[in-house]
């Protein structure tokens, strides 16, 4: 969002307020999922504008076939790492699966428990027209609320699977979802695999950022998920992730490193050891 920026004008910190900016500015914003201060302070450091602690943590970091069990308890603390590691990127936490169904002040409850037991700076949460009244409840509260909208992985079992949303004639099921989001305040959109030329409408039509996942290039922005973009995933990757990094196989060649060197006594040297008298 700020590479194109002057250094006077870019941020110390990443606010809801550039992102109106880089909309009207046609600067992209840059998104990666990150659970954890290591990546946080890396992708901080890159400049990378939004870390989302997405629910995805429970297929990534949990070892889970999907994202339907991870727990607010146990998304808090990845949320803290993250908010602890950064000093530009505006955090945004997922609202897990279960933990905002109920209605607004289920949602509410749920958003301030990131607010003050992890210190992000945003929640995101699923469902467009579905949504309207928990997102505007949590607005209302002052937490600004990133929407997600398009293929909602929460509701994967209700989608029937991973499937591109918007085609034919649902494209106006979608563009009402952007609509009512935008209407009930929220500061951004994550559209999920629709197609991209319905992509570039909504990003047309609407005055918040649209942030793409599998939803073509004219998106105000674009988020992946961080282990399948550098390669530390173990089964297939949806076909819109990039690989930018291959860390599976750097990891593994690492740790066969070692292992060998400890199996056959080169590791540790002397220079790696103590001696008994300091000189
Ligand atoms: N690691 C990871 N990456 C993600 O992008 C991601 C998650 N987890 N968990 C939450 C959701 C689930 N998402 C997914 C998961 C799988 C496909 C997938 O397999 N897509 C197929 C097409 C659909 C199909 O044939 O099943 C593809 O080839 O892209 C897509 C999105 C996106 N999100
Ligand atoms: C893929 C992004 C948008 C997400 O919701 C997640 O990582 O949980
Ligand atoms: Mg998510």
């Amino acid at each position: 969002m700020m590479a194109c920026m002057s250094q006077a004008s870019a941020p110390k910190r990443v606010r809801i307020r550039h992102f109106q900016a880089a909309k009207a500015a046609g600067e992209r914003i840059t998104a990666l999922t990150s659970y954890d201060a290591m990546t946080a302070a890396v992708f901080d450091e890159a400049g990378i504008d939004v870390l989302l602690v997405g629910d995805s943590a429970a297929t990534t970091v949990l070892g889970e076939t999907s994202t339907l069990p991870v727990t607010v308890d146990e998304l808090i603390p990845m949320a803290r790492s993250v908010a602890r590691g950064v000093s530009r990127a505006l955090v945004v936490a997922d609202l897990p699966f279960g933990s905002y169904e109920r209605g607004p002040e289920q949602a509410l409850d749920t958003a301030v428990r990131f607010m003050k037991e992890a210190g992000v700076q945003a929640v995101k949460l699923e469902g467009g027209v579905r949504s309207h009244a928990t997102i505007k409840r949590i607005v209302e509260a002052g937490i600004p609320v990133m929407a997600h909208i398009g293929y909602t992985p929460q509701s994967e079992h209700g989608l029937g699977g991973h499937v591109v949303q918007g085609r034919g004639d649902s494209a106006e099921r979608v563009r009402a979802d952007a609509r009512a989001v935008q209407d009930a305040g929220a500061f951004s959109v994550v559209l999920e695999m629709v197609p991209a030329v319905l992509a570039a409408e909504i990003t047309r039509e609407l005055a918040i950022p649209t942030i793409g996942i599998g939803a073509g290039a004219e998106c105000d922005g674009q988020i992946l998920v961080w282990t399948d973009a550098m390669g530390l995933g173990t089964g297939r990757v949806p076909r819109f992730v990039r690989k930018y990094a291959d860390l599976r196989t750097t990891l593994l060649d690492a740790a066969s490193a070692y292992r060998d060197e400890v199996k056959s006594g080169a590791f540790p040297s002397a220079a790696e050891s103590f001696e008994d008298q300091t000189s």
